[in-house]
Order: structure tokens, then C-alpha cells, then sequence
């Protein structure tokens, strides 16, 4: 029998059906689900809307490449623009985040020729070649990505991107809010002092959104919390799709998007642009960014209350909760005992990632469950 590569330890559990915020697995057993499988879930588990319109699609036509028309994409760019508020950018769709943020660079290192990145400490943009390369993480980065020319600045030190030479640099890339990295929530200096540098040096800069995007922090993009700032290219994947691959770049009218520089065989199909069309349907119609605003300060009102915590970080519905002592067994505890899907962030943080759907009857369950267990590990 083929083996299938270990990309993640696996747990014991085998989900089998799933509804909002809640999975089944195969021996009946229900679990609360705050994690989405790394944030996916942006509008809930099979969503009956999302099912219907895949279903309806899929019954149509599924897939055809970009050598025909494809008007679901002409729908998903009209809606995208107008629910993230850059109606005037152009929309590349792909398939991961990791390709988002491959295609991104390449933007940016056809626009002003540079070939050298900035990207920051902590941070994680994916695994493919490029993405991981710029990833802060020595141990996922394969020799032959050491080929980049990429410095990492510390994360939220405005006077060490004013102070950076930017000769040969084509891109600023940075998580809106880190996740991978801990929650770590970009200051509105530090962007700021990203923009003015870009705009001095004609330099492209990249807000990789791709976990802190798509409404999870309350709006639309996490920098859309500063007024007046504006990236040049934004990643996007994740929620994008609710579960169903599908990625984009949001790409400012500043760029020349030449046929030829950038191309995809699956990306912009069918069935992904209805799925993307049906998220953003449903995050609009059930007006979901102030769902995650709402329940997301409730969350972290209630942590404040409940404490035992080193450090409470984030906005919306991601969330990061540091303790000091490394909170597997917590988190294992969560699940095990309590039914509840977590993850974690590095050694101390446990990342609450929920749909921006999930109720504050239903946190309440998380609540209860940590305010037992803090105690009982504090
Ligand atoms: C901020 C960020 N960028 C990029 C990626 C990579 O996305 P994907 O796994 O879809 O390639 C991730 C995945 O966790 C991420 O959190």
C-alpha cells in the first residue's frame, strides 16, 4: 500500500459531516470547531447557500481553463471589489496562499526590476519556493531556496524599515496580522512607515492577508483598521473559498498587469469562483465582518475576565492567547476532553481561528472549558 507523507500530526478523530461551527466525527462524537482547519472556514461548515450554489455549479460546468470565458470571475472581481473596498484593483485568482504570495513577488520584481525582498521576523507566507524563502523559519527552507535575496527586519520596527536600503528591492512583504508567528497584530506605525518607504523607493508592498484577511479581523483587510492606507498587492486565499481551494491577488491599478506575466491552469475555475462568489454573498447578506467585530471583542472581554494569560493578542476572530508554559496538552486537553478544535501558535499560544459565523453562545462553551482548565494549570 502507498504511504502517504506526514505533513501534520494527526489526530485520532475522523470528522464526517459538519455544520457551522460544529463537526461530527465517525464515532458520533460532536466538536465545536474554532480553528476552521488554520482559518478556511470563513461562513461556517456547508453553509446551505454554499452547497446549494457549488452543487448547482457542479451540475454545470465545473472546470474549464482560461483559454475560454469564464463571466464567474467577472462576478466574483465585481463582488470581491466592492466587499473589500478596492473596487479600482484587478484580481489574479490562483489556488493557495503560498501561490498568492509567489505571484505577488513576481509583480513587484517586474515592476521596478529589484530582486531582492524585505519580509519580517516570524513571519510565514507558505511553502512553496519563493514563499517559504521569505518565510522566517530555517527548518522548512530547503537548500535550494537559499538563492533569494531576502533580509528579515524585526516585526513591528517602523525606524528599522525607515533606515533599510532599499537598493535592488523590489518587495515589502508583511502579515496585516501575523498567525503562524503568534498573533502578533502589525502596529499602524509600522505599516505606515512600510508605505512611505515603498512610495520613496518605488518599491511594492505586499500585505499578505491571507489568514488576517477576507473579514477575519473585522474588516475586510486588517490595515483597512488605519484609515488611509493602502497596500499595493494583497494575498488572499483561506476564506477565500470556504474550504474549496481557490487564492488571488489583489493587485492596485499602479501595476501594468501584462498578458503573459503571470498564468494558472486551475486557477479562476468554475466551481472555485462559485464558491468564492457564495462566501462573499454570504458574508454580505449576513453581515459576518460585524459578526467577527462583535463576537471577537466579547471573546476577548471574557479572556480579559477570566486571565491567567501572559499576553492577549489580536483583533476580530483571530485571537491569540500566550501563557507562559507550552500549551499543548492544553490544547490537547480542549479537544480530548472537551470537544473543542483549537490550534496553537508556537510553543505558548493557543490561536482561536473560528468562522466569522460562530455564535457567543457558542464561545461561551471555549470560555467555560478555559476558565476550568486555566485555573486548574495556572
Ligand atoms: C499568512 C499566510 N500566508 C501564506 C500562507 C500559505 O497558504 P497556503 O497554505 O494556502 O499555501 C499561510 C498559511 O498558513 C499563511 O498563514
Amino acid at each position: 500500500m502507498m504511504n502517504l507523507f506526514n505533513v501534520y500530526p494527526i489526530y485520532d478523530i475522523e470528522p464526517v459531516r459538519a455544520q457551522g461551527s460544529w463537526l461530527w466525527d465517525s464515532k458520533g462524537e460532536k466538536y465545536l470547531d474554532l480553528y476552521g482547519g488554520h482559518a478556511v472556514i470563513s461562513v461556517g461548515h456547508c453553509h446551505p447557500h454554499y452547497v446549494e450554489k457549488m452543487t448547482e455549479q457542479l451540475r454545470r460546468i465545473n472546470f474549464y481553463s482560461n483559454s475560454v470565458r469564464i463571466p464567474l470571475q467577472d462576478e466574483l472581481a465585481q463582488k470581491l471589489g466592492e466587499l473589500s473596498g478596492c473596487p479600482d484593483y484587478t484580481l489574479f485568482l490562483c489556488n493557495s496562499g503560498a501561490e498568492a504570495n509567489e505571484n505577488a513577488l513576481k509583480l513587484a520584481s517586474f515592476y521596478n526590476g529589484g530582486k531582492k525582498v524585505v519580509a519580517f521576523t516570524k513571519a510565514f507566507h507558505g511553502r512553496t519556493a519563493g514563499a517559504v524563502a521569505i518565510t522566517d523559519n530555517p527548518s522548512i527552507v530547503a537548500p535550494v531556496n537559499y538563492n533569494a535575496h531576502v533580509t528579515f527586519l524585526p516585526f513591528n520596527d517602523a525606524e528599522a524599515v525607515r533606515q533599510h536600503d532599499m537598493t535592488d528591492v523590489c518587495a515589502v512583504i508583511v502579515e496585516g496580522i501575523q498567525g503562524v508567528g503568534g498573533i502578533q497584530v502589525a502596529s499602524e506605525e509600522f505599516l505606515r512607515a512600510i508605505r512611505e518607504k515603498c512610495d520613496e523607493t518605488n518599491t511594492t508592498f505586499i500585505l499578505d492577508s491571507v489568514q488576517c484577511g477576507y473579514g477575519r479581523s473585522g474588516k475586510f483587510f486588517s490595515n483597512q483598521h488605519y484609515p488611509n492606507l493602502q497596500a499595493d498587492l494583497y494575498t488572499t486565499a483561506k476564506g477565500m473559498g470556504n474550504g474549496f481551494p481557490i487564492a488571488g491577488v489583489l493587485i492596485s491599478p499602479k501595476f501594468q498587469a501584462k498578458y503573459g506575466m503571470l498564468g494558472t491552469t486551475f486557477g479562476g475555475n468554475h466551481l472555485a469562483c462559485a464558491a468564492g462568489i457564495a462566501v462573499l454573498d454570504i458574508m454580505k447578506d449576513e453581515n459576518l465582518m460585524n459578526n467577527a467585530t462583535e463576537v471577537g471583542e466579547y471573546l476577548m472581554k471574557s479572556l480579559t475576565e477570566i486571565g491567567g494569560y501572559k499576553e492577549l493578542r489580536g483583533r476580530g476572530l483571530m485571537i491569540g492567547i500566550e501563557y507562559d508554559f507550552p500549551v499543548e496538552d492544553l490544547r490537547n486537553k480542549l479537544l480530548f476532553d472537551y470537544k473543542l478544535f483549537t490550534g496553537v501558535a508556537g510553543k505558548n499560544t493557543i490561536r482561536l481561528l473560528p468562522s466569522l459565523a460562530v455564535t457567543k453562545a457558542e464561545v461561551d462553551l471555549f470560555l467555560e472549558a478555559l476558565s476550568k482548565e486555566v485555573r486548574v494549570t495556572a
